[in-house]
């Protein structure tokens, strides 16, 4: 949408004011007596108060009316949302799913809130310490409703569909190939152009951050600038008609009416907030050398755990780029890992199994669980000739990796119906190269 406008930097203490009411934030203090233009002022806290100096973050926002005026919240029907990881039995097999299937806008309106389908995830979201992951399908934007979630923060990933989502802090427009990152109690409605898809990944009790970069320096990867926040946006409206705030509180769904638009922030200054990114402005890091480096260079965002060097999930991608490796093969290796692997594809096709793995779709190759290039991808690229090329041009595809052990749900291994049972087979015909006689070449 043009004309919007967006503050840039990872985590900045930014300060924003609508442009039709200059002036809206108290200078010098958070709370004065009487707020300019007769605001209130609200605190959002995402961080507890006393935390270190780094890690705190809270927003004031200067509102028309404070978020408390509105109707108890009462239970409502959470769809195919969930936090219950023992609806089947654990299943260790690697697993893919089709292209997830979007509904048809003639048959049903669904919406991006009434579209979250909960794929798999682990822990709790009582103790604050887990994570799940979603993907929505929905072809209708919201209407008069706002969704805020108390159990953790949503990165949204389009892979179909631009998103306009209008939060309390003003309005962004996310595009397949960008993510946006909405933090925990942050109020948001989305608004979509058409058949619409993308994956959320959530987690309860920590925040998105950037990695640190070690020995890379002070640049590269995801750069701090090229995040965006939205400026202040307020609409004064009445909603006789009842406007529906949709909260998720430990897993389930409640709703609360209010007789008037909670985008009523006028002015906002603080560190808490939502933000997006263009997965294009990437500075890819990787071996210009020999060998393959983990996929850890590609990480864009980390929500750490308390043990060191170890995320509760990391946000990583596999950009276009060079592959310029000697005497090297070029692919994944194959590996089993100690950290579960969640992956999907915003366009094009991953460069360790060309068919199969569809934008839309997903795997999961849970922790210890063998994987790796398909029987093609292995035979092509011990056989080619190793020049500089282009790897994964016009394709973007992405990993949520975590260090928890994921349970799938019933949705996602029975409802869903996306399920490739066939998966598997792309290993079945690797075949030995073993020869015993091999000697190592004379120099
Ligand atoms: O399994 C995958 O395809 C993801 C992945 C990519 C890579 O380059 C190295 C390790 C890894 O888990
Ligand atoms: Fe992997």
């Amino acid at each position: 949408m043009a004309g919007l406008k967006y503050l840039s930097g990872f985590g900045n203490e930014f300060s924003s004011e609508d442009p039709r009411c200059p002036g809206a934030l108290p200078e010098g203090q958070n709370n004065p007596q009487v707020c300019p233009y007769g605001l209130y002022a609200e605190q959002l806290s995402g961080s507890a108060f006393t935390c270190p100096r780094p890690a705190n973050k809270r927003s004031w926002l200067y509102r028309i009316l404070p978020s408390v005026k509105h109707k108890p919240f009462s239970p409502a029907p959470r769809g195919h949302l969930t936090d219950t990881w023992d609806q089947v039995k654990p299943d260790p097999n690697q697993m893919r799913w089709l292209p997830f299937t979007i509904p048809a806008s003639s048959e049903t309106q669904v919406d991006f809130v009434a579209g979250l389908h909960t794929l798999c995830g682990a822990g709790d979201t009582r103790t604050r310490s887990g994570i799940a992951i979603h993907v929505y399908t929905c072809n209708t934007s919201m209407v008069d409703r706002c969704f805020n979630n108390s159990d953790g923060d949503f990165l949204i990933v389009p892979q179909q569909g631009e998103l306009l989502i209008t939060t309390e802090f003003g309005k962004m427009l996310v595009e397949p190939n960008e993510i946006c990152v909405i933090q925990a109690g942050m109020r948001f409605s989305v608004d979509v152009s058409g058949p619409s898809r993308g994956y959320v990944l959530e987690v309860y009790g920590a925040h998105f951050e950037l990695p640190d970069l070690g020995p890379i320096g002070a640049n590269g990867l995801a750069n701090p600038r090229d995040f965006l926040c939205p400026a202040a946006w307020y609409e004064d409206r009445e909603v006789s008609t009842g406007y529906t705030v949709i909260n998720k509180y430990q897993g389930a769904l409640f709703t609360s009416q209010q007789d008037y638009s909670p985008f009523n922030v006028v002015g906002w200054h603080g560190n808490y907030t939502p933000y997006k990114y263009h997965l294009e402005n990437f500075m890819v890091i990787n071996s210009v050398a020999f060998d393959h480096a983990d996929p850890s260079i590609f990480t864009v965002l980390t929500a750490r755990s308390t043990r060191p060097g170890v995320a509760i999930a990391d946000f990583v991608i596999f950009p276009p780029r060079w592959g310029v490796a000697d005497r090297t093969f070029r692919p994944p290796y194959y590996h089993r890992n100690c950290m579960s692997e969640f992956m999907g594809l915003i366009k094009g096709h991953y460069e360790a199994k060309a068919e199969g793995f569809q934008p839309g779709g997903g795997s999961l190759h849970s922790i210890m669980t063998p994987h790796g290039p398909d029987t093609d991808c292995f035979e092509k690229n011990t056989t080619s000739t190793l020049e500089p090329e282009r790897v994964a041009e016009g394709t973007m595809a992405f990993m949520f990796e975590s260090s928890f052990s994921m349970a799938v749900t019933k949705w996602g291994l029975e409802t869903c119906q996306r399920l490739d049972k066939s998966y598997s087979q792309c290993w079945e015909n690797l075949r030995s190269h073993f020869n015993p006689n091999w000697r190592p070449s004379k120099q």
